[in-house]
């Protein structure tokens, strides 16, 4: 049963591999620039690095909520595909963000299109799932009924054969 999951899990345990590396920059950036905790501030180097680290983990549980629900409930080819993208978008603003506020801009926007992509595959799954189950309305089924019904008034018709 979870065997089904696997690429989901495969994109979930690669964003925490991102996260850890986030972290990991961070704690450099602190040695680098002598910034010990508690303390938050220091050179604008550092506090690019600590704020795209911390927008970053900010959006995690999201990326991961929304995720494992278009997945599950939609389709968990696309999901993955925008899970993969997501992180690519996140590890490009998190270098953007290093060298300066601007070039975190493009991936920024990107990232959020994914999650908003995400969130509507999500509610579309569920919504689906529940006119099937309450209200006995495949959505689905009536849709691909549509299209062979519209496919078949396109196909010229068929001549008998005169079997031998
Ligand atoms: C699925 C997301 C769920 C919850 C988060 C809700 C809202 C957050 C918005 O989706 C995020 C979109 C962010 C887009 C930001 C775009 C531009 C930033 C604006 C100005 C920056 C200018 C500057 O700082 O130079
Ligand atoms: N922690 C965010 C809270 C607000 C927020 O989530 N803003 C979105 C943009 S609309 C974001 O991803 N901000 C990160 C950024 O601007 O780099 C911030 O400091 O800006």
């Amino acid at each position: 049963m979870f065997e089904e999951t696997a690429v989901l899990a495969a994109v979930t345990i690669l964003g925490i591999l991102q996260q850890a590396h986030f972290c990991l920059q961070v704690i450099s950036a602190r040695r680098k620039f002598s910034v010990r905790p508690p303390a938050t501030s220091g050179p604008a180097e550092f506090e690019r690095v600590f704020r795209a680290q911390a927008n970053c983990s900010e959006y995690f549980p999201i990326f991961v909520a929304v995720l494992w629900l278009s997945g599950l409930f939609f389709s968990q080819g696309l999901a993955s595909a925008c899970g993969l993208l997501y992180l690519y978008a996140r590890l490009s603003y998190f270098r953007g963000y290093s060298r300066s506020p601007q070039q975190r801009l493009l991936p920024l926007y990107f990232s959020a299109l994914l999650l908003w992509i995400l969130l509507g595959t999500s509610c579309l799954g569920v919504l689906l799932v529940f006119l099937r189950l309450y209200l006995k309305l495949d959505v689905l089924e009536h849709f691909s009924g549509l299209l062979t019904l519209l496919k078949g008034s396109e196909e010229p018709p068929s001549v008998a054969q005169d079997p031998k």
